[in-house]
């Protein structure tokens, strides 16, 4: 509605200019009639569009075949609209920028010492920005009216219109952050007006029906942006918002410092050619006393300019180097905070672009918006003061023409806008594919996948490409149109003014500081329209950096109730869990189970049964989705999460090193005061590791490899037992990792294990992920899991009594897969147990392979 009442207020304004005009100018010439019906014709178009859109009927009604789609339909019919719509558009900026020079010339002209004249000319001048306002409105209607039906859906509070990706290729869906278009199966995206309709066209809102149907399913769609609890929408944010939020990040005194640098070095800037023109004139007429005085005050200017350029230029590098530090420790701090269900659904190469490169982006146009934005604008408003003293007729002419640039430019910006996002999407999916190539370069050579790799990475770097040639065509094209239409204007400032200096009616002082002032203001100005582009490509990357810096977690580590001094006992009550990439999976269901104080529970279960779902619920890397997990009947939820997780030891299959010394490696995550030497000595020794950490060449200090290459795998896993000794845990989580180890690597890894629960065994609640007959039949309790469930539990001999899933698991484990094996095979199988084992360990096999035969027998 703000529209129509705009636009029509606009026509009302413009129609009466226009019978002023008519009525009072004894200067009304065929040519000017024309351009005054012309102006009546385009008013009149514009109150039917505006009246049409009160009907509610669409600007055009496209006739289609029946068979498609009404989805089609609605697509057809916005995209016949629009070009229909950039026709009209085009026609209507000729034609009003037209008029605009015709009554600038005109005005100009025009002799002001009678009041009415005086009157006429205001009026006509006051006239150039309504006949802008009325491309603005007529632009408005027309987009409004030939974008089609809307829909209106549950997930956003404004229309949303159909959205044609078919020009693109693509598109990013706002909600699930995927590519949406024909280059991915053609699922249709609607997008909003509303929320796009700033000057810049920025802050789009994309949603594809795919993603949309699945949400309104409660499934798990969702972005980059997630927590525990599912995906998490953050508000698109406007240029001035963002240049809000930069501002926040800065202290006010340093705002204050650029500012005043600012207007100090541009206000100068700008009166420089006014005197330089006041010293001409005294030169031309002789006025030495003039000339003087002229001169000191130029010398004074431009020392006084210089100061303040050079203020300006160290605060505004300053500033940029503080926000880019501060604003990459606190992303850094996000996401390092984050649940790990948005780990689960975010490559690294995602992560590592938005800290480096969209930081980078997101924060070089300080740079500009001071230099380029705010500097030319002081610029623009000084200079236009000054030339209105010098001269209001030159002005009028001048500035008539800026208004067309600004219209040009502002649509290759809008264009521009849609070529660097297409841009930035295949250049983060080329860092996203490279990233993945390189972190699992191995897994890459073995597979002899490099050239696939390469392809792919080819694949996006060559859209990238063939965009940025587009756009440098259109970027040429746009520079070529400003730049005649600026020349224009210097030509019309010298061929005017020169004409009235020729009359002695103007000093050509001021036609020398029209001219320098001139120069610089076409420079201000095309460097502003230059570089609108940067905060909107700002903001993008603006969005993706300040939306994860005010991403919170669903599951805060601080805060809740201390970690028990007493013995602690677990327990998982009516458990169900479904990871939120797979709802439809259910990992976990009903799952009711005890982990006594200061006893090892033993979980047992088929591969992809859900045992290491367990241990991640108990370290609350997630939430059950129903059901609770209790310590010592405190539901985990209430506890303090980081105090909780200190007292937890963990060794996992996949042992996880970073690149620092052995010692650090065992020592990850303690602060220095909190372990001595001794302690990492020791820790190592029990695990079994020392021997080898000593046989390296720098011993404890050895630096480590990148995720720990340079060792092997049984020895990785024993500094990850030492990692969970010297931590003197309250709780022990082990998942048992033999299957990749060799026998040698598998026996001295068992051992530190076995070693390890000894230790811990009464101080410590045990829970451990056994595949090793010993390690379950030493539990003092056992859990079979099956499918996500608990199918059976107690210990070893009554679970064997009970010759359910865990008697026919152990008789798989010693007769294999294929049935009963013959004496033979069972003797060499068994001496090649006994071979595996240290000799000093065998005797303690053998009895525990006796009581095991007795167990079964009876
Ligand atoms: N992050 C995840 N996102 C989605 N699904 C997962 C994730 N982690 C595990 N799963 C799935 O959950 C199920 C249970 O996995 P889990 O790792 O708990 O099994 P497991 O019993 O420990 O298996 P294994 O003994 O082979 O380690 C599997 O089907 C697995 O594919």
């Amino acid at each position: 509605m703000g529209l129509i009442a705009g636009a029509v207020a606009v026509f009302l304004l413009d129609s009466v200019f226009v019978l002023a005009r008519v009525l009072f100018s004894s200067r009304c010439g065929a040519v000017d009639l024309l351009l005054l019906a012309g102006r009546l014709v385009g008013g009149s178009f514009l109150a039917a569009l505006a009246l049409r859109l009160v009907k509610g009927r669409p600007l055009l009604d496209v006739e289609l075949n029946s068979n498609v789609s009404e989805q089609q339909q609605q697509l057809k019919r916005k995209e016949k609209g629009e070009k229909w719509s950039s026709l009209l558009l085009f026609l209507a900026f000729f034609y009003l920028s037209a008029c605009s020079l015709r009554v600038a010339l005109e005005v100009v002209t025009v002799d002001v010492s009678s009041f009415w004249n005086s009157l006429w000319v205001v009026i006509e001048i006051l006239s150039l920005p309504i006949m802008q306002l009325e491309f603005v409105f007529i632009k408005g209607l027309v987009e409004e009216m030939s974008a089609g039906d809307g829909v209106k859906l549950s997930l956003h509070e404004h229309l949303l219109y159909w959205n044609d990706v078919e020009n693109k290729g693509f598109v990013e869906c706002s909600v699930c952050n995927e590519k949406v278009g024909e280059r991915t199966g053609g699922f249709l995206v609607v997008q909003c007006r509303q929320c796009t309709g700033n000057e810049w066209g920025h802050g789009g809102f994309q949603v594809c029906t795919c993603c949309f149907r699945k949400n309104a399913r409660g499934g798990s769609a969702g972005g980059l942006l997630r927590g525990d609890k599912g995906p998490k929408h953050m508000a698109r944010l406007t240029v001035m918002q963002y240049i809000r939020r930069l501002a926040a990040q800065v202290q006010v005194s340093t705002l204050a410092m650029v500012a005043i640098s600012v207007a100090c070095s541009q206000s100068l800037n700008a009166y420089i050619p006014k005197t330089q023109g006041d010293i001409i004139t005294a030169l031309t007429t002789g006025s030495k006393d003039s000339f003087d005085h002229y001169l000191t005050d130029f010398a004074c200017l431009v020392v006084a300019q210089a100061v303040a350029a050079t203020a300006l230029s160290v605060t505004s590098r300053a500033l940029s180097a503080r926000l880019f530090s501060d604003m990459s420790i606190k992303l850094f701090a996000s996401l390092l905070k984050q649940d790990i269900a948005f780990y689960d659904h975010t490559m690294t190469g995602q992560m590592s672009a938005r800290l480096f490169n969209d930081m980078r982006q997101a924060t070089s146009p300080v740079h500009i918006i001071i230099h380029d934005f705010a500097a030319n604008i002081v610029m623009l408003v000084a200079g236009f003061v000054i030339c209105l003293q010098s001269s209001w007729r030159l002005t009028v002419l001048a500035f008539t023409v800026l208004t067309p640039v600004l219209h040009i430019s502002r649509e290759f910006s809008r264009w521009a806008r849609k070529l660097m996002a297409s841009q930035h999407t295949f250049i983060c999916d080329a860092h996203g594919c490279a990233i993945q190539a390189l972190t699992n370069i191995r897994t890459v050579r073995t597979f002899g996948a490099k050239g696939m790799e390469l392809e792919k990475f080819q694949f996006h770097m060559q859209k990238f490409k063939d965009l940025g040639v587009k756009s440098a065509w259109g970027e040429g094209s746009s520079n070529l149109l400003s730049t005649l239409v600026q020349q224009g204007a210097s030509f019309i400032i010298l061929w005017y003014g020169g004409h009235l200096a020729l009359k002695q009616e103007f000093p050509v002082g001021a036609i020398i500081t029209f001219t320098y002032l001139w120069n610089r203001l076409s420079t201000a100005f095309t460097s502003l329209t230059d570089n609108l582009n940067e905060p909107v490509k700002a903001v993008s990357a603006g969005q993706r950096v300040f939306e994860l810096m005010d991403l919170e977690p669903d599951i805060a580590e601080e805060g809740g109730e201390p970690f028990p001094s007493s013995k602690v006992g677990i327990s998982f009550r009516n458990v169900d869990f479904s990871y939120q990439c797979r709802p439809d999976k259910k990992v976990l269901g009903g799952v009711t189970l005890d982990l006594e104080a200061g006893k090892t529970t033993a979980v047992v279960g088929k591969s992809g049964c859900g045992k290491s779902t367990l241990s991640k619920l108990l370290l609350r890397f997630y939430d059950p989705v129903k059901g609770a997990v209790y310590l010592n009947g405190v539901d985990l939820q209430q506890l303090h999460l980081l105090q909780y997780r200190a007292n937890v030891g963990v060794v996992s299959q996949d042992t996880q090193l970073f690149r620092s010394s052995v010692s650090e490696n065992i020592t990850y995550g303690l602060r220095a005061t909190e372990y001595t030497l001794q302690d990492v000595e020791r820790a190592a020794s029990l695990a079994n590791a020392d021997e080898f950490i000593r046989s390296l060449p720098e011993g404890y200090n050895t630096m480590v490899g990148e995720s720990g290459h340079d060792l092997s795998g049984g020895q990785k896993q024993r500094l990850s037992i030492a990692r969970a000794l010297v931590r003197r845990p309250r709780i022990l989580l082990l998942d048992e990792a033999t299957s990749a180890l060799d026998a040698e690597n598998e026996a001295m890894v068992q051992e530190a294990l076995d070693s390890l629960m000894q230790q811990m065994q009464g101080a410590c609640t045990i829970m451990v992920i056994a595949h090793r007959l010993s390690t379950i039949k030493n539990a003092d309790h056992i859990i079979v899991l099956h499918e996500g469930a608990v199918v059976e539990q107690g210990t070893h001999e009554e679970l064997l009594q009970n010759d359910g899933n865990y008697a026919s698991m152990i008789s798989r484990q010693l007769h294999g897969d294929s049935g009963p094996k013959t004496l033979e095979q069972a003797m060499e199988d068994f001496t090649r147990l006994v071979e595996a084992v240290p000799a000093e360990q065998r005797n303690q096999l053998l009895i525990d392979i006796i009581n095991l035969a007795k167990g079964m027998a009876s």
